[in-house]
């Protein structure tokens, strides 16, 4: 399991770990981690031409440290100093007496930034908003410089300066790092979009926090062993029953492939059996004989232990029915694509199983009345607030899929892959993580789990993946889950 926690609370650790340590031994650690990250990128050392970002805070600090220690190996290190008067004093001493140069960034001729990497320290946990006017200036210089020549390896300090910590929001200019080196704990955005495409790969370098975290992170990220532990796996006693039967109540006369997609997902999410009830029983039987049909009404369908509704099921007032009789049964409710225009905020928090919402940022956007563009910029904050104002549990679909429940950590997919967005994938998660309701899992693992394995069956199914293909791997994730547990 990765872990991930906000700056509030890496704060208070490191001030914990602080009281216990010399003065600057942290500041050490973390800049001798991150001189040992930079060395590997660049597979050698003397005669590297190293160039580093330096802002008015520790996170400056960090990188003249860790520029001491390469100008001694025998690179050749330039510092730009954003806040000169500001700079690290024990960090820019240490760099000069190394061999290493420094000075303000209008000082700085272009021949200086060329380099073979860059190490951005302009802000760490520190840094608010986007990237003050000077720093975007001197960034849009390196990224200007020598058109058509090769692009120096950029190695951010704690995390890419302009992305917000907490949240992974890129409110201005910021870094495009190649890789990160953060200490002690991943910070949430690292691994929430936008901020996550700026951190390029995260190396985690440990400075002794750890002891000093809480035992419950802000966000975490599943991993194979993780998922593998909740997959439920049927015992020698299990019938089709006790293995949990999921309702589907989805497609339409006009959207039929909705229906059979959902059930494709349902038939591969570990619950014993599938009933459909709706207008493409047809197409639903055609294409999965094994599915026990209805052509009717939800509630006339037969016991289940979960509901998927939604997917295909079209604006209509018989739609709105389905949604409604579903909302009313006292089991497990997962409400996707159409369903979620028919949601109720009272309806759904009055009731006493669990309602899991599973909307694209489209959706999430119309349920919190705000622009689609509000909820792909400030991911974190949109799923956190849809999950209290429903009193559900939401997974957010998107760049970086997001799981929301209550006061739990946050779950953050590690497995999405661009191919998933392809027309009719949503439907295949939606009856996958209904069938892992119906299974017995609660809704928060349901969603973390169903996205797990949604997102590794589509990189483990031929490119470029359809949605039919991305339900055909899933036995594949669900194999590759289980072989692989314990080693990762
Ligand atoms: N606290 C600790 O014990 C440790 C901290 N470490 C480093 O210290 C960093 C935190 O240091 P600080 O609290 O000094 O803060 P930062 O260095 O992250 O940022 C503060 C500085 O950035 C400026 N700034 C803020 N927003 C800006 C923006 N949008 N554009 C340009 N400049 C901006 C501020 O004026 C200030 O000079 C961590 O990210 C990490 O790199 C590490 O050395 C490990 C130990
Ligand atoms: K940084």
């Amino acid at each position: 399991m990765r872990t991930a926690y906000s700056v509030e609370t890496v704060r208070a650790a490191e001030r914990e770990l602080m009281d216990r340590l010399p003065d600057g031994a942290l500041m050490r650690r973390a800049a001798a981690g991150l001189a040992a990250t930079a060395v590997r990128m660049l597979g050698w050392v003397y005669g590297a031409r190293v160039l580093l970002l330096v802002g008015g805070g520790d996170n400056g600090g960090d990188a003249l440290l860790a520029g001491a220690l390469l100008a001694r190996r025998g690179a050749a290190v330039t510092a730009v100093l954003l806040s000169p008067d500001r700079a690290h004093p024990g960090g820019l001493a240490a760099l000069r007496a190394a061999g290493g140069s420094a000075g303000p960034a209008a000082a700085v001729s272009g021949r200086a930034l060329v380099a073979d990497l860059v190490l951005d320290g302009i802000t760490g946990i520190g840094g608010s908003g986007g990237l003050r006017p000077e720093a975007a200036e001197l960034l849009a210089r390196l990224e200007a410089r020598r058109p058509g020549a090769a692009e120096p390896a950029v190695l951010a300090v704690d995390l890419p300066s302009g992305v917000d910590a907490d949240t992974g929001e890129v409110p201005g200019a910021a870094v495009r790092a190649t890789a990160t080196a953060t200490f002690g704990a991943y910070k949430p955005g690292l691994l929430v979009d936008p901020g996550r495409q700026r951190a390029g790969t995260v190396r985690l370098v440990d400075i002794g926090l750890g002891p000093h975290l809480p035992p419950q992170p802000d966000l975490l990220a599943l991993q194979h062993s993780d998922v593998a532990r909740l997959l439920p796996l049927p015992s020698p006693e299990s019938d089709k029953y006790r293995r949990g039967v999921v309702g589907v109540a989805a497609g339409s006369a006009r959207y039929p492939g909705a229906a059979v997609l959902a059930v494709g997902g349902a038939l591969r999410g570990g619950a014993g059996a599938v009933r459909y009830a709706g207008h493409a029983a047809e197409g639903v039987v055609a294409a999965h004989p094994e599915t026990l049909v209805s052509g009717g009404a939800p509630r006339e369908a037969g016991r289940v232990q979960s509901w998927v509704v939604g997917p295909g099921l079209g604006t209509g007032a018989e739609a709105e029915r389905a949604v409604a009789q579903v909302l009313e049964a006292d089991v497990p409710v997962l409400v996707d694509a159409d369903g979620l225009r028919f949601l109720d905020p009272g309806q759904v928090r009055a009731r006493r199983a669990p309602t899991l919402l599973t909307p694209h940022a489209g959706e999430a956007a119309a349920l919190l009345d705000v622009a689609r563009e509000a909820v792909e910029s400030e991911r974190l904050v949109s799923v956190r607030e849809l999950a209290r104002r429903y009193g559900a549990t939401v997974l957010l679909k998107g760049s970086t899929t997001l799981v929301a429940s209550g006061g739990r950590p946050v779950r953050v997919n590690p497995t999405g892959t661009g191919w998933l967005a392809t027309a009719g994938s949503g439907d295949v998660l939606s009856g996958l993580a209904g069938s892992l309701l119906a299974a017995g899992l609660d809704a928060l693992d349901a969603a973390s789990v169903g996205a797990y394995l949604h997102g590794l069956a589509a990189r483990l199914a031929p490119e470029p993946c359809t949605a039919v293909e991305v339900a055909a791997a899933l036995p594949s994730a669900w194999q590759q889950v289980r072989a692989t547990a314990g080693t990762d």
